[in-house]
């Protein structure tokens, strides 16, 4: 299994982004990870062109390309991996599905959840909301940088913070024990993508 990259980016597909500028931008800044992830309302089709485009995008610079939810276009692909989390197929499922090689992140927000997970066969866990975020609505509470570093005390697998990371709180959590962090508004919503995710890179 490759090794997980310190800057995940995933798509903003919303209407206004420009998803795969945003992608291209992020990628020839630095960042290691895409994680495609389509919105709901999109269908597979759709979901299954932008991850050939995006997965292509990644090949050419080596770096991963992760699809969220939707496994059967993350193998149709040929994607590096998942991401699932409570609403998306259990872990083991996922795992069953994906193969023992591949990348697959799960989404837990406390240590009990993420001993879980990894005993399920999570490769990765992705843990927040570290900070507060309108990107995604109905999640929990922000768990802070100290929530993010008790579920990395937890388990033996690389912690993705997510939630409200921007270039300038992101050292915190590397601090707390993040291995890495993924970002969507941080870098698709500012003036100048490129700029914005280089200064991750600082
Ligand atoms: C790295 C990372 N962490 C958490 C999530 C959230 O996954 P999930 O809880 O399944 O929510 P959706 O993204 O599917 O809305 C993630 N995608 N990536
Ligand atoms: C998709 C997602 N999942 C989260 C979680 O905590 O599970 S937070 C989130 C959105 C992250 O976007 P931004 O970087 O703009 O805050
Ligand atoms: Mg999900």
């Amino acid at each position: 299994m490759r090794t997980l990259g310190r800057l995940h980016l995933i798509t903003d597909t919303r209407p206004g982004r420009d998803t795969l500028a945003v992608v291209a931008a992020a990628l020839r800044a630095g960042f290691d990870v895409v994680q495609v992830r389509p919105e709901d309302h999109v269908t597979d089709r759709e979901a299954y062109d932008l991850t050939v485009r995006i997965l292509a995008m990644c090949r050419e610079l080596d770096r991963i390309c992760l699809v969220n939810d939707r496994l059967h276009i993350a193998l149709a692909a040929g994607a590096d991996g998942g991401h699932v989390g409570a609403d998306d197929l259990p872990v083991a499922a996922a795992r069953r599905i994906l193969g023992p090689h591949a990348i697959l992140g799960a989404t837990a927000r406390n240590p009990e959840t993420a001993r879980q997970a990894v005993a399920d066969g999570a490769s990765y866990l992705g843990v927040g909301p570290a900070f507060a975020t309108t990107t995604k609505a109905g999640l929990p509470d922000a768990i802070g940088p100290a929530g993010v570093g008790a579920v990395a005390a937890a388990v033996p697998v690389p912690i993705v913070a997510i939630g409200g990371v921007t270039a300038q709180n992101a050292r915190q959590l590397y601090s707390a024990g993040a291995h890495a962090v993924a970002v969507v508004g941080a870098v698709s919503g500012a003036a100048d993508p490129y700029t914005a995710a280089k200064e991750f890179l600082a």
